[in-house]
Formats: structure tokens, sequence, C-alpha cells
């Protein structure tokens, strides 16, 4: 498989403090690939990097065979890397249905020029936007609440929702952040589902931080383990839990 991500001997420091040290990784197109590690390991800051949020010292990141290094978040959004919480967080006082249609960004309807000269375009395209939000309201499950305001969701169903508006833009790559916290049981099997069947069905590739284990484990093949800034090793779940590096420097560690 091709590499959809390659970050290449990448370096990132604050002030003083490496952060990330000559980072290499490659994430294959079609994969659901996990990034692991230590509390402060480097994940969120190369996370930053790969997604346009935060510029690099040096090294260079690649998307779909292309150098995107330090090109900003909203290039790379519109051709299709993102990261979750790229996307707005929910407007609570718009209802689940009309926060999926708030998100594609080329709507007709914003212009005034066309509001005003070409009424009948502008129309359609909500018609159309419409039509594939209450599609993603039903993939995803929370068709029963597309009409509830979204501040009322609970933290599952706004997690749910905002994988529903990944999928109101054309996403390829999504960068996932910990996106298991604070969502109950039920809903994380739903989310999990979900994504395994975005990847499935629609050719999304993820790449997800994760500090829940038996998600990781459900969900991700490969693993990466990140410590101290760089790549420690790589490998299935299996062989990531039975590294004894790992386990000294990660599972050996105080972290959830
Ligand atoms: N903007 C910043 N300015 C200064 N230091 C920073 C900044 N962002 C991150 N750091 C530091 O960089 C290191 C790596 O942080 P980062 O958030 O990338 O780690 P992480 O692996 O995502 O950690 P966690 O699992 O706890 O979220 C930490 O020591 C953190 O304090």
């Amino acid at each position: 498989m091709a590499a959809i991500i390659e970050v290449r001997h990448v370096h990132k420091a604050f002030g003083g403090l490496k952060v990330i040290d000559d980072c290499s990784i490659r994430v294959e197109e079609g994969s659901i690939t996990g990034l692991i590690g230590p509390n402060g390991a480097g994940k969120s800051t190369l996370f930053n990097i790969i997604a346009g949020a935060l510029p690099l010292d040096s090294g260079q990141v690649r998307f779909a065979g292309k150098d995107i290094t330090n090109r900003p978040a909203n290039a790379l959004f519109h051709q299709g890397l993102l990261r979750t919480f790229q996307i707005a967080h929910e407007f609570t006082q718009l209802t689940a249905l009309e926060n999926l249609m708030m998100v594609p960004p080329r709507q007709a309807g914003e212009s005034l020029f066309n509001a005003w000269f070409q009424p009948g375009r502008v129309r359609r395209e909500e018609a159309e936007v419409r039509r594939r939000a209450l599609e993603v309201i039903d993939f995803i499950g929370l068709h029963h609440v597309r009409n509830e305001l979204a501040g009322n969701l609970s933290g599952g169903q706004k997690k749910l929702l905002e994988l529903g508006r990944t999928m109101m833009t054309d996403a390829r790559v999504v960068l996932l952040d910990e996106i298991a916290a604070g969502v109950n049981r039920t809903l994380l099997g739903d989310l999990v589902a979900n994504i395994e069947r975005l990847n499935r069905e629609m050719g999304y590739t993820f790449l997800v931080i994760e500090h829940d284990m038996a998600m990781i484990a459900r969900l991700c093949d490969p693993v990466i383990v990140l410590a101290q800034g760089r790549v420690m090793v790589e490998g299935s779940i299996e062989e990531i839990q039975s590294n004894p590096e790992v386990i000294e420097a990660y599972f050996g560690s105080n972290v959830a």
C-alpha cells in the first residue's frame, strides 16, 4: 500500500525543549493507524504539525505524494486532510441536522451575489446539502435526535456528530485526537463501528491518538509508539504489547 501521510525527519522544539526529535512516520492509505505513547511524548504536537496547525523547525510532511510542509490548516482541510476538532465545535443553538448542514465550505447560499442573482442554484445546493446531511445522520445513528439542539446531545452523541461533520466534507484522512475521552461504553461502540465503516466503505484513512488501549486494540493496525518525540517501535498491537522497551517506557509508566 502507498503512504498517504509521510513525516520525514521532523524536528520541533518549544524554546529549548525538543518535543519532536527527528521523527519519521508513514501512514498507509486505507489504514487505521494508532499513535500512542506516554504523556508528553509529542503526539498532539505531531498531529498539529501534520494538520498544518503548527509550523515545524525542519523536516518534511507529505500528503498523497505532495509536500505539504507548513501549509495552513484550512488549505489542507479543502484537500481532505483534517483533524476532528478543526471543524468548529457544535453550534449549540442549532439542531444536530443543521450542524451538519453548516459544514460544506463552499455553499452558494453564503454569497450575496448568488442569493440575489442565482436563487435557483442556491435552492438546489441547499436541497443537496440537506439530502447529504440526512444520509450522514442516518449513517452515524443519530436520526432520532436530528431535530434536537446540539447543545442538548450527550458527550458521546457530540463525538458522533463531530465524526459526521467530517463526512460532510470530502475527507481522505482524518486525524482523531482522543475521541473516546468522556464517551460512555455504548456510544463508544457506535463510534468505533462508524470509524470502521467509514474506513471500509468510504476509504477514509485514520490516524488515531488514543489513551484507551481497548479502543486502540480493536481499531488500529499498525500502532506507532512515540516516546520523547521519536518513533520507538511500530507494529501490530500484539507486537507492541509484548515489546519489552514499550512495556518499560509506556505501560510501565503512569499512563492511562
Ligand atoms: N505550545 C507549547 N509550548 C511549549 N511547550 C509545549 C507546547 N505544546 C506542547 N508543549 C510541550 O511539548 C511536550 C509534548 O506535548 P504533547 O501535547 O505533544 O504530548 P502528548 O504526547 O500529546 O501528551 P498527552 O498524551 O499528555 O496529550 C510536552 O512537554 C508539552 O508540555
